[in-house]
């Protein structure tokens, strides 16, 4: 338990002015003196460096340098870390001393352990030289460490030996240029130095450094405050008085990507639109081939065109050749053509997760799919489909007169087994247009048939259901759930959606895609 008691420096300390010093850069000058002596020339941040010292005599330095921090006044401003010794650092802070953290170098005692052993109000700072290592600290979790140190820029007198490698990791010297790039690849703030003197400021501060770091052009001038003020006056000539920002940016990352073969639909409520805006509200990333324009609103369908059939091959190409989906999402499919297309790329790209939501009627009542085309997609396309989403009327026209209608939840059972038998793929039999309780039933072709118990809302405005649903689906089924899994979440999204009671249009509205956010 550290009996540390001073207020946390993370997300305070100031990286533009960093003195780096230790007992053998002084030329035999007390470490002390020429700490003070660079914080009235404008240090912003103070590093003991004194790697093999004996703790006794570390802990001897950071006491008096602690001491001189706070005797001008500056322990508010000012951050004061210890190189490389995690242990002396955590000794320091266990007696009272105000040494407000680290900074360790590749092959000292790994961030993650550092951060456990300093705990959550120490400041961590990590060296890098490469690429590949600005690459794996930026992969480390948020809160691990709060900054990079990026050099030598120079061959340098106090690190001969070091390997200065370039970002491409050939060993030469990394220069202002090459510290720059490592600086750009880093989602922390980044100070840059090692032989870094006065007129290479201009250059660095034209960089995305947070600032520089000095050693010998301090620790060994015959003026330490002459020279700290020529440093950082060069780089607020440049820079202004401006600060660097201390919270990480967000790691590179990928997401699950969901792709909706749909139609356009002009009123924003259902088609691609609808899907596009449920696929981001349910945090995956969504993309589009569509298959066919359509000029409607909420009060019903004025006209339709068909995508080229080729158009609609590239796009569907053109997705998977670069994002590849997790899970596809099919919608309104007008033509046989149409069709054919969509069937021949899902087999070409060995597309999985395949949601098909049989669209034939507008809930305007106007008719989405041709008489040709209901043929070609239970024939070519349903084989491709892990799950229908048939609404009432789609099952009955799906299942002929000789079903007859389907009326209640027994119909509905009865139906989605018939058409999971049929087709061999799962059946999602939708009770929206039912009078009960808005409940789905699902039927899969091993036999397991699943109840979605749905809470009605009293809401006109049903404009894109089941484009949404199926999407939701699909987006869920991307992120990895399980069908009866993603079907479950998905009717909780689609029902809280209808449940804020958005009105728009003269007709039946669309809902609220981002009714989570509201
Ligand atoms: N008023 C409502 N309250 C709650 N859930 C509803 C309501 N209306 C429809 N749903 C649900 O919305 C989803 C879509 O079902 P619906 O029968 O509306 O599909 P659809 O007719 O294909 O929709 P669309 O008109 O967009 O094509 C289902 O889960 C259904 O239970
Ligand atoms: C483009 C399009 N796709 C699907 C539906 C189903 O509501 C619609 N109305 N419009
Ligand atoms: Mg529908």
């Amino acid at each position: 338990m550290t009996l540390f008691p001073y207020p946390s420096m993370r997300g305070r300390f100031d990286l533009r002015h960093y003195l780096v010093l230790g007992p053998d850069d002084t030329k035999g000058r007390p470490v002390a003196d020429v700490v003070a002596a660079a914080l009235r020339g404008g240090a912003t941040l103070v590093q003991l460096r004194a790697k093999h010292a004996d703790s006794r005599d570390i802990t001897a330095m950071a006491r008096d340098i602690a001491r001189v921090i706070a005797g001008q006044g500056r322990s508010d401003d000012v951050a004061f870390v210890i190189d490389d010794r995690v242990d002396a650092a955590w000794q320091c802070r266990g007696l009272g001393i105000k040494v407000d953290g680290v900074h360790i170098g590749q092959d000292d005692l790994d961030p993650e352990q550092t951060r456990s052993l300093l705990g959550p109000d120490a400041i961590v700072g990590l060296s890098a030289k490469t690429i590949g290592q600005i690459e794996a600290a930026n992969a480390l979790d948020d809160g691990v460490i709060d900054y990079i140190g990026v050099g030598p820029v120079h061959r340098t007198a106090t690190k001969p030996e070091a390997a200065v490698v370039g970002a491409d990791g050939v060993e030469r010297a990394l220069g202002v240029a090459g510290a720059g790039e490592l600086c750009a690849a880093s989602r922390y703030p980044v100070v840059v130095g090692g032989g870094v003197h006065a007129d290479d400021v201009p250059e660095l501060a034209r960089t995305q450094a947070a600032g520089w770091f000095v050693v010998s052009a301090i620790a060994g001038a015959d003026d330490p405050q002459a020279a700290t003020r020529e440093l950082a006056e060069a780089w607020t000539a440049v820079r202004g008085d401006r600060r660097h920002s201390h919270a990480p940016t967000a790691r590179r990352h990928a997401l699950p990507a969901v792709l909706t073969i749909a139609g356009s639909d002009s009123s924003g409520g259902a088609g691609i639109q609808a899907d596009l805006k449920t696929m981001l509200a349910n945090g995956v990333f969504g993309m589009s081939a569509i298959t066919a324009l359509t000029a409607q609103n909420t009060t019903g369908v004025r006209s339709v065109q068909d995508t080229d059939p080729a158009i609609l091959a590239d796009q569907i190409d053109a997705v998977f050749e670069d994002i590849r989906p997790g899970a596809v999402k099919i919608g309104m499919v007008s033509s046989a053509a149409l069709i054919a297309v969509i069937a021949d790329r899902l087999t070409r790209h060995r597309a999985g997760n395949v949601v098909l939501d049989p669209v034939m009627v507008a809930t305007s009542g106007a008719r989405l799919i041709g008489e040709d085309a209901v043929g070609a997609l239970t024939s070519m396309l349903f084989p491709l489909a892990d799950v229908i989403t048939p609404n009432i009327p789609e099952a009955e026209a799906l299942l002929g007169m000789a079903f007859g209608s389907i009326d209640g939840a027994p119909a509905m059972r009865e139906a989605a087994v018939a058409l999971a038998e049929r087709y061999g793929c799962a059946a999602l039999v939708k009770g929206g247009h039912g009078t009960a309780d808005a409940s789905d039933v699902l039927a899969e072709p091993g036999g397991a048939v699943t109840w979605f118990d749905g809470v009605r809302v009293d809401n006109p405005n049903t404009h894109g259901t089941g484009c949404t649903l199926s999407s939701a689906i699909a987006a869920n089924l991307a992120k990895g759930a399980a069908l009866p899994q993603a079907i479950r979440d998905a009717k909780t999204y689609l029902t809280g959606a209808l449940g804020v009671q958005l009105d728009l249009g003269r007709g039946c509205g669309p809902m609220d895609h981002a009714w989570r956010w509201r």
